[in-house]
């Protein structure tokens, strides 16, 4: 390709959601136009290696930092990788696969911005932080379901790793333009992805959609659903913007109509009415619903790779 890629980063532990962020927003941008990668491939030993070493995954040393530094820095000027493929089933290595970047690429992991030149490649950062209730819920289902683990072997990996967690994963939280939190209401609603509500911290380090009219209630449909707050996080000054679960259409559309404002084609990939997948949740027999809250995260991270694309 000739024209330089958007590169997006999503970091968070393990099951914070990633993938699901990943894939919500390569259906927002169409397949065709999105290169995925799951830095989970760049890891260093297999699993039995790792077991027989005593290392976790999460640690630094157990995984190519300096390749990925190196392919991040080629996808960014457009040119192609080589890239490694870690088999979540198998637990060993696939052959590499050949991949050309296309105009938006998200990097997904655990470490992606552990070192400054990895964080000097992405032109927006973002990272995940549930709470470690719900983390651990959805680790728990998703190993369980996906990768045949049991509950109990789950349970022994999330505090066997906890260590790496709060050394390695955790601290990168202060490099991201955008911390995204979904977090349930109340303790009985953690298996309802409908009734999530999200936080989204939103740093001073790259310029967001201007909100302030939230700030006042008066002459909007927002109401208490989706409030705007000043806040600091690891000590630095940020905006904080939360969406309830409970949001109505209405109130949604109102925040929609402030991000498509300032990028004009942003709606037709991801508004209510352009995109009629953004924000879709499998309810508990199958069916397809739709989260706001979990719309309106994919509408402003969307903003942010549009924008820079046209700025
Ligand atoms: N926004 C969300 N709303 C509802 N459920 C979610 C959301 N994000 C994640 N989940 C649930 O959590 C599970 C784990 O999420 P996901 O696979 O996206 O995590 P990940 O960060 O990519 O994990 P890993 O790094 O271990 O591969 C999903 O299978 C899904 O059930
Ligand atoms: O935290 C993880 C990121 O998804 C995985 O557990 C990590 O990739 C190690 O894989 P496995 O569970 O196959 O040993």
């Amino acid at each position: 390709m000739t024209e330089r890629p958007i590169i997006l980063g999503i970091v968070g532990d393990s099951a914070a959601g990633k993938t699901t962020l990943t894939r919500g927003l390569a259906q927002v941008f169409g397949k065709e136009n999105v290169t995925a990668i799951c830095t989970d491939d760049y890891h260093r030993y297999d699993r039995q290696q790792r077991a027989e070493m005593g290392i976790s995954a999460l640690h630094p040393d157990c995984n190519y930092l300096d390749i990925i530094e190196q392919h991040l820095d080629l996808l960014s000027q457009g040119k192609s990788i080589l890239k490694p493929i870690y088999n979540h089933s198998t637990g060993k290595f696939d052959p590499p696969e050949y991949i050309e970047p296309r105009k938006y690429v998200i990097v997904e992991g655990l470490l992606g911005y552990s070192t400054r030149k990895m964080r000097e490649s992405y032109d927006i950062k973002v990272y995940l932080a549930p709470p470690e209730s719900l983390r651990s819920f959805w680790k728990i289902k998703r190993d369980t379901r996906k990768r045949g683990y049991t509950d109990e072997q789950v349970l022994e990996q999330l505090k066997k790793r906890e260590p790496d967690s709060e050394a390695y994963i955790r601290p990168q939280r202060k490099w991201a333009d955008v911390i995204v939190s979904f977090y349930p209401p109340d303790k009985e609603s953690e298996a309802n992805n409908l009734l999530l509500n999200v936080k989204l911290i939103l740093r001073p380090t790259i310029p967001h959609p201007n909100l302030t009219h939230i700030l006042n209630a008066e002459g909007n449909h927002l109401g208490s659903a989706i409030r705007l707050g000043l806040d600091r996080d690891m000590g630095k000054p940020v905006d904080i913007l939360a969406i309830d679960g409970h949001a109505t259409e209405e109130q949604v559309r109102e925040l929609e109509k402030t991000f498509c404002n300032e990028v004009p084609f942003l709606g037709q990939f991801c508004s209510l009415d352009g995109n009629k997948e953004i924000g879709t949740v499998v309810g508990t027999t199958g069916e397809s619903l739709r989260s706001y809250p979990l719309a309106l995260t994919q509408l402003l991270v969307a903003y942010h790779m549009l924008k820079d694309r046209v700025g």
